[in-house]
């Protein structure tokens, strides 16, 4: 059981001018810090906050990356919730789980020819090693029973809803790049993510 540790006020965005808290918790380990910012204290404020469970992509979130769509998700998220309030539950879940060292070898695979789920299975890894557990924790500690998930992934929907009512599946916009149409491709056949890519 995880509760809340320390909530702190900040501004965030682009231009550091977005109010929001950081929520620390208590129950992780070191490896395993993940926390929630709080838009408009949608957790005390909303009946049904907007969520974004968003898994740490330190390549796409910190230094926007042309392979992935991470890091434009992430922004969306923040501006959406500026208006709208919400939560953004970030997870350090590096890699779908996986870690930084192990997707960066994953992308030399990639490199190579290998889609993103291939190359992790390459690796000796599932397609996808994340587990909503801690996701869970947080959202007891944050007291909240009922959700709007902004997400692409169906999987995650149905994961979720195993523990909360998610009263609305909400889509991001897709974050089409130079380098990541074949990650975006892999994600929509493969990982059946709710992605319209155009033909
Ligand atoms: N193993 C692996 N992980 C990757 C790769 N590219 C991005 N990631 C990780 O994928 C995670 C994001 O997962 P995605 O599949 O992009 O999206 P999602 O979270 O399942 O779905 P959305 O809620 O729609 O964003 C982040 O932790 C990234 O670090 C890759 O090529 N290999
Ligand atoms: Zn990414």
């Amino acid at each position: 059981m995880s509760e809340i540790r320390a909530r702190v006020s900040l501004k965030v965005g682009q231009n550091s001018d977005i109010d929001a808290e950081i929520i620390s918790f208590t129950g992780f380990d070191k490896d395993n810090e993940h926390v929630a910012m709080v838009f408009k204290q949608a957790d005390l404020n909303q009946d049904v906050p907007l969520v974004r469970v968003h898994s740490e992509c330190l390549t796409g979130d910190v230094f926007h990356s042309s392979r992935c769509d991470c890091g434009e998700q992430l922004d969306e998220s923040i501006n959406v919730m500026a208006e709208q309030g919400g939560i953004i539950l970030y997870m350090r879940q590096e890699g779908r789980g996986i870690g930084l060292y192990n997707k960066i070898d994953a992308y030399v695979l990639q490199s190579q020819g290998l889609n993103t789920y291939q190359a992790n299975n390459h690796l000796g890894f599932e397609d996808d090693q994340r587990s909503f557990e801690h996701a869970f924790a947080m959202l007891d500690a944050l007291d909240i029973q009922r959700i709007k998930l902004l997400t692409n992934n169906p999987r995650k929907a149905r994961a979720l809803a195993t523990h909360v009512e998610v009263t609305k599946v909400v889509n991001t916009q897709v974050h089409l790049k130079d380098d990541n149409a074949n990650y975006l491709a892999a994600k929509q056949e493969h990982g059946k993510h709710n992605i319209k890519l155009e033909p």
